[in-house]
Parts: structure tokens; sequence; C-alpha cells
């Protein structure tokens, strides 16, 4: 495929690794009383729906966020909150849906915001780390694969809002 160098993470590869997250989900909130899942569009969507199936749980809400700040495969240092919840989060257990934490200004922006709203407890899910990239300290509570320093796209992550439709995640070669 054009653009592709190669792919980094396969279709079967992510189906199972979403299963053993969707299990640990189902075990880590089972006793929590009020649960809501955030999803960060629009990357994250294809992830968070996947691994719900494997969520088995029914007291789960579901809530989305959109906060952007990437334009081609850099940073603009401009993050914008573009969509918000739509019910307060005070005194619930928060799960945050990444698809990646790469410098982790996104995350640190999103945790910032959603602490000040005084959650019992804000955790994070991401499928992709990137750990070499990071600029401020922030981790993940469950990671699905830690990724080199490389571009990815597919899977719900896009090059200026192309590729997202990929059903494994590549690594962007450009031209
Ligand atoms: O750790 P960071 O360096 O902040 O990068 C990670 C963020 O960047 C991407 O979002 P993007 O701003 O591209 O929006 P999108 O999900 O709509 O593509 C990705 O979905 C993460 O939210
Ligand atoms: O490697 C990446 N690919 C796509 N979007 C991203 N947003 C942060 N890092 C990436
Ligand atoms: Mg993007």
């Amino acid at each position: 495929m054009q653009n592709v160098e190669r792919v980094l993470i396969s279709e079967a590869e992510i189906e199972k690794r979403n299963k053993e997250l969707g299990e640990l989900l189902t075990k880590e909130y089972a006793d929590k009383e009020n649960p809501i899942f955030v999803g960060v569009l629009k990357g994250a969507q294809p992830f968070m729906s996947d691994v719900l199936k494997h969520v088995e749980l029914v007291h789960i809400e579901l809530d989305y966020m959109r906060i952007s700040s990437y334009k081609g495969t850099e940073s603009t240092n401009e993050l914008r909150v573009l969509l918000d919840l739509t019910v307060p989060i005070e005194g619930r257990d928060v799960l945050i849906i990444e698809d990646i934490v790469d410098t982790g200004q996104t995350l640190k922006k999103l945790m910032d915001i959603l602490e000040l709203r005084n959650p019992k407890s804000l955790k994070v899910l991401t499928l992709l780390d990137k750990p070499e990239r990071r600029t401020v300290e922030i981790e993940a509570d469950y990671v699905g694969f830690t990724i080199p320093n490389e571009f990815v796209i597919g899977y719900g992550m896009d090059f200026d809002e192309h590729y997202r439709t990929l059903n494994y995640i590549g690594i962007y070669k450009s031209e």
C-alpha cells in the first residue's frame, strides 16, 4: 500500500491484544459503582469499539472528548478541546481511552482538565505507547503495545486525516 513503509502490528495481533485488555478491564471495573469510559476522538474510535466487545459489564457509561493538535507528523503544541463530556464525572471512576500516547501533551492536558472535576479515580488505557518521544512525564495505566519512535498510521490513526480506515497499524513512509 502506498505510503506504508511496513506493517508494524497486524490485524490479528491487535485483535488478540484487545481481547486481553477487555478481559482485564472487565475484572478491574466489575466492582466499580458508576464508571465512565471516555473515548478520545477521532483516533481512539476503532480501538474503543473493538476493546469494548470484550468488556463483559453492562454498567459502564460511554462518553467522548475530542482534543486535536496534530498537523502532518508534528504536534502543533496548540491543544484545543473541540468536544467535551456531556455528563459530570465528580466522584466517578473514569477511564480515558486513547489510541496513542506520543509526546504525552494531549493526555497531560486531558488529565489536567478532568482532574479539576474531581473524579474518584482517573486512569488511562492506550493502544500504543511511544515513550521515546515523551516531552512531559506521563504514563498510561494500561498499554496495548509499546512502539518505537516512528510515525504510525491506520486503525484510527491518521496522517492529515488519511489512513484511519486501515485495519492494521503501519509505519508511515514520507515521499
Ligand atoms: O502524545 P501526543 O504527542 O499529544 O499525541 C497523541 C495524540 O495525538 C493524536 O490525536 P490528534 O491530535 O492527531 O487527533 P485525532 O485523534 O483526531 O487524529 C492521538 O489520537 C492522541 O490523542
Ligand atoms: O505516530 C502517530 N501517528 C498518528 N497520529 C499520531 N499522533 C501522535 N502520534 C501519532
Ligand atoms: Mg491525528
